[in-house]
């Protein structure tokens, strides 16, 4: 039972979960009114459980991929059985849609999207070379969309999304560089496999490039304060480097990049917060 229980939190992979409510929240944030606690608030739970069930579902899809490439995964490894993790994909689902019901009619539309998104992203997207990689991307800069229609104001946050956008891209195609040998088994045409390792790589720097060389924009534009500009060029860096690393080792890049991320997302919390002050 003891791991049953711990594969279930394992399928929603908290800290994507956390990660990906902090976004919402900061696009709230940023984008916000007074009294907007609540639609944040209502937006990072909507998000929270729909990444959950997202990771619910892909790991349902992916099982046998992941019997190659990930084997300690909740489902190859046991703890939870394939129908188990459809079960808790359906119920995260279902408390994504009844609080996403709460929010503007925008906001809804943007969830309404996201979860048709997640659940059609490993049968549908991920096997076509850099669609899946494309969605993933989209999703991940949608959570600034969200957290700004949540509060009326999505416009102001734009920037932040493609910038979330772009610098996911560039980790996913390193993931993808990673996952060959289990992809490849499966039959899975991925960026790498479809145009060779190197240049995906290359593809993905060059996605990585932009989003630095854009990364200084909510600065100029007053969205963020001076203290974002130390923040962000530290992440910059960071990213920069880890896209440098996939070259060689793929699999401590792509987990260093996401630090790099969550780096990024500390400066814009950080650059808002230097403005409000
Ligand atoms: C240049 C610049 C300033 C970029 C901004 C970077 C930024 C704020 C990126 C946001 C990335 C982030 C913190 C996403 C939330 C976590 C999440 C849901 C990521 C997507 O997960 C898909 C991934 O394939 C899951 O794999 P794993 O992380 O190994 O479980
Ligand atoms: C704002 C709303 C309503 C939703 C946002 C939804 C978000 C942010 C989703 C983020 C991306 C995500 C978690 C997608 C789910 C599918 C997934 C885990 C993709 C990556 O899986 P693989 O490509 O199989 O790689 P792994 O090896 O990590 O499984
Ligand atoms: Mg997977």
């Amino acid at each position: 039972m003891h791991d049953t229980a711990r594969g279930v939190a394992e399928l929603a992979r908290p800290t994507n979960c956390v990660a990906a409510a902090v976004l919402t929240g900061t696009g709230a944030f940023v984008a916000g009114a007074a009294g907007a606690a609540v639609p944040a608030a209502v937006a990072a739970v909507v998000t929270a459980f729909a990444v959950a069930a997202g990771n619910a579902i892909n790991d349902y899809f992916d099982r046998e991929i992941d019997a190659v490439n990930r084997p300690d995964r909740p489902i190859p490894r046991g703890a939870v059985s394939p129908r188990g993790a459809l079960a808790v994909a359906a119920a995260w689902f279902l408390v994504a849609v009844a609080f996403a019901a709460l929010l503007p009619p925008l906001a809804v539309a943007i969830a309404a999207v996201n979860l048709v998104a997640l659940v059609t992203y490993t049968t549908v997207f991920k096997g076509t070379p850099g669609l899946g990689n494309a969605l993933v991307s989209y999703l991940v800069g949608s959570t600034f969309l969200f957290g700004g229609a949540a509060v009326g104001e999505p416009g102001s946050v734009v920037v932040l999304a493609l910038l979330a956008g772009l610098s996911t891209f560039t980790r996913e195609v390193i993931k993808d560089v990673e996952d060959v040998a289990g992809d490849r088994e499966e039959g899975l045409r991925t960026l790498p496999i479809a145009v060779g390792e190197r240049r995906a790589l290359w593809i993905g720097a060059a996605a990585l490039v932009v989003a630095v060389a854009a990364s200084p924009v909510p600065y100029f534009t007053g969205t963020f304060g001076g203290a974002y500009l130390l923040l962000v060029a530290v992440a910059d860096a960071a990213m920069l480097y880890a896209c440098y690393e996939g070259f060689g080792d793929p699999a401590t890049a792509q987990r260093r990049f996401k630090y790099g991320t969550f780096l990024a997302a500390a400066a814009f919390v950080v650059g808002r917060a230097a403005l409000l002050i």
